[in-house]
Formats: structure tokens, sequence, C-alpha cells
């Protein structure tokens, strides 16, 4: 059994690249960009008018001039027009390419038309109402950097710098695999001494808020089973998270079968609850990571936001998170293990904070509805009202 902190060390020293992909604009919201973006022409591209109006040549207005002749009309979509005689002007349209020879725009609402001719009626100063051509990013400049999530405000830059395809990393390919006898599928009804495999379903909506692929199985009790199905599985994705079968019971075959299919053991058996049985290993040869997380309820949950999470992000090149939090309730935990407490955090005074939800042990999957993730608890250790800790969330805060 080894401390909590050199569990999770050896879990983050074993991420693995899963090296990147191109995928098309549409689907690359939630991803992490593998290339750096450099804008493919001048932000904005052109002057651009930002008023309906009028654009004329500043010098005429200067010189005293207030009544243009109107001599055509610049729509956004069409190809630059030019003013010929600084004495007269050209209607302009928000969006359109400012017209050469002209340098100022004044909007309608400033001006009076009649018979074709504009008055200005407003005083004017030089280039107004024109967003200038590279004002906002010169032609080549780095926009978005290597490694950002993707968000729907970095698309709309992806779309406008023509980016249809776009390189992100590739997040691994995960199956998802209870084990247990007792286990039956969730639409059936169970007989006495029968469990609906929750933790499978918990994993799989997990994986799908990530935007991770996965696919979901249920293996028996049985050696030769599990042998087959786990060496077939660990060809075909990149992480096997499992659930059960790591304790010390008589049916508990995990660890022995993963070692059997060449897996190697980095750790098992964490001085932590809920989550001790944690069993943690990879195959070097298929390089496919192994989590198996012990099968209660509460443990592969928590287990799963512990070391998987942070794991998975360190994958795709991002910084983990450490989040803190201050503690509302005290906790003597009097135990020489790492203790995570279901807890619910909310934003007090621009402070996280955190109020302990004390469940049921590790098989009591309703409580963790009412938490929003576990604060983690130091062993042999009082925490009083007030202490900094840190904070693993499971659902979204803000
Ligand atoms: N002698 C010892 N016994 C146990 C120890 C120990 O150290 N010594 N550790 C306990 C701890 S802590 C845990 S946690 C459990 C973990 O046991 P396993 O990983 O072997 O899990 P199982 O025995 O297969 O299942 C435990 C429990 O969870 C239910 N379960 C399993 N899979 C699912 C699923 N997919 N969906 C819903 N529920 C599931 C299963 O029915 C059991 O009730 O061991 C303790 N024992
Ligand atoms: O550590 Mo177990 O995961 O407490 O129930």
């Amino acid at each position: 059994m080894i401390p909590f902190e050199e569990a999770k060390a050896i879990v983050l020293d074993n991420t693995a690249n899963f090296g990147a992909i191109k995928v098309d604009l549409d689907t690359a919201v939630g991803q992490y960009l593998a290339e750096t973006v450099r804008t493919d022409r001048d932000f904005p591209p052109f002057n651009r008018v930002t008023k309906d109006g009028i654009a004329i040549a500043f010098e005429a207005y200067e010189s005293g001039q207030r009544e243009f002749k109107l001599t055509g009309i610049a729509a956004a979509g069409t190809p630059e027009l030019e003013l010929n005689d600084k004495l007269q002007a050209i209607e302009v349209m928000t969006g359109a390419m400012l017209p050469l020879g002209t340098d100022t725009v004044i909007m309608y609402e400033q001006l009076n038309i009649q018979d074709g001719t504009a008055i200005i009626e407003k005083t004017v100063k030089q280039g107004q109402n024109i967003h200038k051509q590279g004002s906002d990013e010169p032609r080549g400049s780095v926009v978005l950097e290597k490694g950002l999530r993707i968000s729907p405000a970095e698309i709309g830059v992806l779309a406008s710098v023509g980016k249809k395809q776009v390189a992100v990393y590739r997040k691994p390919k995960v199956a998802i695999i209870a084990t247990g006898n007792e286990l039956v599928a969730v639409e059936t009804t169970p007989k006495p001494h029968q469990i609906r495999t929750s933790n499978a379903y918990s994993i799989a909506a997990a994986l799908e808020e990530l935007g991770v692929s996965w696919e979901r199985f249920h293996l028996k009790d049985q050696p030769e089973e599990l042998k087959s199905a786990l060496k077939n599985l660990s060809l075909k994705f990149d992480v096997l998270v499992l659930s059960g079968g790591v304790s010390k019971g008589k049916y508990d075959y995990i660890p022995e079968i993963l070692e059997a299919i060449g897996t190697s053991k980095l750790f098992h058996r964490v001085q932590q609850r809920p989550g001790k049985p944690f069993w943690f290993g990879k195959n070097k040869k298929e390089n496919t990571t192994i989590f198996a997380f012990p099968g209660n309820p509460a443990s592969t949950f928590a287990n799963f936001h512990i070391y998987f999470v942070p794991w998975l992000y360190k994958c795709l090149h991002q910084e983990p998170e450490l989040h803190k939090i201050q503690l509302v309730d005290a906790f003597n935990n009097d135990l020489p293990l790492t203790r995570f407490v279901r807890s619910y955090a909310s934003l007090t005074k621009n402070r996280l904070e955190a109020k302990l939800i004390l469940g049921n042990g590790s098989g009591d999957l309703t409580s963790l509805c009412k938490a929003n993730g576990f604060v983690e608890l130091a062993p042999d250790c009082l925490h009083k009202i007030g202490d900094w800790v840190p904070f693993i969330p499971t659902k979204r805060i803000i």
C-alpha cells in the first residue's frame, strides 16, 4: 500500500501521447488545439466601413465644403470603389470596403440628403467610422496558441482564418469494463442477489462530458473469460477503466489476470478512503493504460475524478488544475488514510467554500448526487473550520 501523493504522482508520471488528428471545425469545440494558428490576412482585411452613410475625402470638409454630390454606392461584399472627385461622396454600407480616395465616413443620421446631394449637419473628425485594416491583428500574427481548449469564441476565429480542418490532440479511446457476476443490465429487474451495473453508466457519462469516446463491456468473474477479453480489449483501446474485482475476495481476479496478460503493475492499494484497492498499470507493448478501480460506486466515482481526469488533461498537454477550498465544517480524520469526503462547494464572498456531506460509506451512491465534489483531507489530522484543502470537482460549480 502506498500513500496517496505517491499514487497520484505515479499516475501523472505515466501519461501517454496519443498524437494529433485533423478534425472538422464543426466537431472541434471542446478539443485541445495541436497547432499554432496565425491570421492568413489582416484583421480586418480592409479598411471596413462601420456605419451606413457616406464616405468623403476629409480634406474637402476641412476646406469648408458641406454639400457632396453622391456618385455611387459601396455595399458589403462588392469590390473596392474609387472616389475620383474629392468634392463628391460615395454612399457606403456597414461592412463595405472604404472607397479609394476617401478617409472619413459620416452616418446617415448626421446628413440631410436631397436630390442626390448630402449636406453634412454635424462636426466631422478625420478617419471616423472606419475599422482600419490590420488594426486588430496584422497578417501572420498568432491568434490562437497551441494547447488551448477550443471554445465557441475560438471556433469563430478559426472560421475567419479559413481553418475548415484543425489539428487537435487526439483523445484516448476508452473501454469501460464492469466486472462481477452480480451485475445485470440496467433495463432488467434484478433478482434479490443482483445489482444493476451503475458504475459503467456513471463513468460513461463522465467520459461523455470530457468528450472522450468509450465502449462499455461487462465481464463475469471467470478467469478464462476475463483473460481473453482483457487481452483483446488492451489491443483495441488506449485505456481500460475497470470497476470491481480488485480487492481481497476469492473472486477478485483482476490484478493477477492483468499481470498474466503482460500488463505491468505500477501500484496496487493506496492509503485512501474511498478507493483504497485501486490497481494501476500499463501494458507497455500495446501502450495501454489500465485504471482498475474498486467496485464500490463511490470508490469508482471518486477515483475516476481523482486520478483519471488529471491524467487525461496531462495527456492532452494541459496543466493539472489545483482547486483549493475552505471548509465550513470541521472533520477529524483520525485514520492513516487520505480521506475524500463528498462535499458541496459554493462560491461565497469570492472564495469557494465546502460543506461536507457525510454519506453512508463507499456503497452510498445517492449522496454523490447531493455533492459537487470531494474535499481531500490529509491523514491523521484534525481539519478545522476555515482550513484550506484541495477540492476535486465532480460537477460544474459556476
Ligand atoms: N478483506 C477485505 N475486503 C475488502 C477490502 C479490503 O481491503 N480487505 N476493501 C474494501 C474496499 S475499500 C472496497 S472499495 C471494496 C472493493 O472491492 P472490489 O474492487 O473487489 O469490488 P467488488 O467486490 O467487485 O464490488 C464491490 C461492491 O461494488 C459493487 N459493484 C461492483 N461493480 C459495480 C458496478 N459496475 N455498478 C454498481 N455496483 C458495482 C458490488 O456489487 C459490490 O457491492 O472491497 C472491500 N472489501
Ligand atoms: O476504499 Mo473502499 O473504496 O472504501 O470502499
